[in-house]
């Protein structure tokens, strides 16, 4: 399969903001992919201590003619705090590097996204190059330049929207994710087709077990389709003044669940498939879906090793004061990307406080009504 290539389009502000996602295998030491990107000489790459063993060397090798510095952080959603992104800063000043180097993100979405937001906030913004290496990252977080760390109180709650030069996603690097963490990232790639595409949902669920395999083929399409769709909708709402919101279908839910339950215990796209059956329950209450619908959604998060139920330790009373303090919030009223049908969706403030409490009891199977007070 040869290397595809998108293109994000945005409209420019002072300058050509256009960046390409580079898909397929083999990529990460492909110097042509990195140097038009790098506007000097001094690249800083920004990775962990689970991905440097395994990748570091072979993006520094198609470097060799640059001034390559690296920071390699702790392993883990919970260092995604501002005491671990400030050990960026100690660098590149110890290093004195300047408004025109460029960041490399060269790991998952954690790395990406402090990595991002370090780049929007150095000198007032520097040039970053996104080098995802989970599924997540690649299908995802990425593209379309959300980034941030998190706070005790709230997931990303601090944070800036800062476009990527480019997106390298070397598909190679998925044949060494942990089976976990690739089941967690197809619950984004479930998510774009929930959304809007239908087809791409039925066939996800056609080819479950060859995409859980690692087939090279199945991952290469599931990943660019669902780039595809990212920049679509990154194109048309960059800054979630309207449609982008779509893509925080189960956000809701399961930045409460990440936050209550501690950062690290549930993965990111773990929580996000227990809120998306959570939205899809909530859609039926309100008769958008059929419960066949609703049984669908849980049977194909199911079919890629997902989570369909919420985390015990938390009432819904927790789960709801969580909730409030989500970024879709609009004058203290709850908004919520629901489904109108499988494949479609909108969001909505009009939430019935009945209904929803009941939805967080249903997916709490084994503390039923209990989980309600
Ligand atoms: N900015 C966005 O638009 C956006 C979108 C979705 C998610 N996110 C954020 O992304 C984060 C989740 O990202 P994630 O799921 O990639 O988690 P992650 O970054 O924590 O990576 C998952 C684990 O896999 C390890 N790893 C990474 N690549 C590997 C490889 N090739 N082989 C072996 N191990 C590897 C990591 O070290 C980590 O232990 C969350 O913080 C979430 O909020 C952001
Ligand atoms: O790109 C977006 O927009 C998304 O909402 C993608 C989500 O998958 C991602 O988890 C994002 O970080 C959530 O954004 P937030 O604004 O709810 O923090
Ligand atoms: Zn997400």
């Amino acid at each position: 399969m040869p290397p595809r290539t998108l293109t994000v389009t945005l409209p420019p502000a002072t300058a050509n903001r256009n960046y390409p996602i580079h898909i397929g295998r083999g990529l990460f030491n492909q110097t042509a992919l990195y140097r038009p990107h790098l506007i000097s000489r001094q690249v800083l790459i920004v990775t962990n201590t689970t991905v440097a063993p395994l990748y570091l060397d072979a993006v520094r090798s198609a470097l060799t003619d640059y001034q390559v510095n690296s920071v390699i952080l702790p392993d883990g959603e919970q260092y995604k705090d501002l005491a671990t992104w400030q050990q960026i800063f100690d660098v590149l000043l110890a290093q004195r590097y300047g408004r025109d180097c460029t960041l490399i993100a060269l790991g998952g979405g954690v790395i990406g996204d402090m990595t991002g937001f370090a780049a929007a906030s150095y000198q007032r913004g520097v040039a970053f190059i996104q080098v995802p290496t989970t599924l997540l990252a690649q299908v995802d977080s990425s593209v379309g330049g959300k980034t941030g760390i998190n706070h005790p109180a709230g997931k990303n709650m601090i944070g800036a929207f800062h476009q990527p030069a480019a997106v390298i996603a070397d598909t190679d690097t998925l044949m060494t994710l942990p089976e976990r963490e690739l089941s967690a990232g197809f619950a984004e790639v479930i998510k774009y087709g929930l959304i809007r595409d239908l087809d791409f949902f039925n066939w996800l669920a056609h080819h479950a077990d060859g995409l859980l395999a690692r087939d090279p083929a199945l991952l290469a399409t599931a990943i660019e389709r669902s780039c595809q769709h990212k920049a679509e909708i990154v194109e048309a709402d960059e800054y979630e003044s309207g449609q982008r919101a779509l893509l925080n279908l189960g956000h809701t839910f399961g930045h409460a669940i990440e936050t209550g339950t501690g950062y690290g215990n549930w993965l990111h796209g773990e929580a996000i498939a227990v809120g998306m059956v959570m939205a899809a329950d909530l859609s039926h209450r309100l008769g958008w879906l059929t419960n066949e619908d609703v049984d669908r959604v849980r049977q194909v998060l199911t079919a890629f090793q997902l989570p369909i139920t919420a985390p015990l330790e938390l009432t819904a009373g927790q789960m709801l004061d969580l909730m409030a303090v989500d970024k879709k919030v609009l004058q203290g009223k709850l908004r919520l990307v629901l489904l109108t049908a499988l494949g479609a969706a909108q969001v909505t403030s009009d939430v019935p406080m009945e209904q929803l409490r009941m939805t967080l009891a249903s997916a709490s199977v084994s503390r039923g009504i209990a989980w309600l007070t």
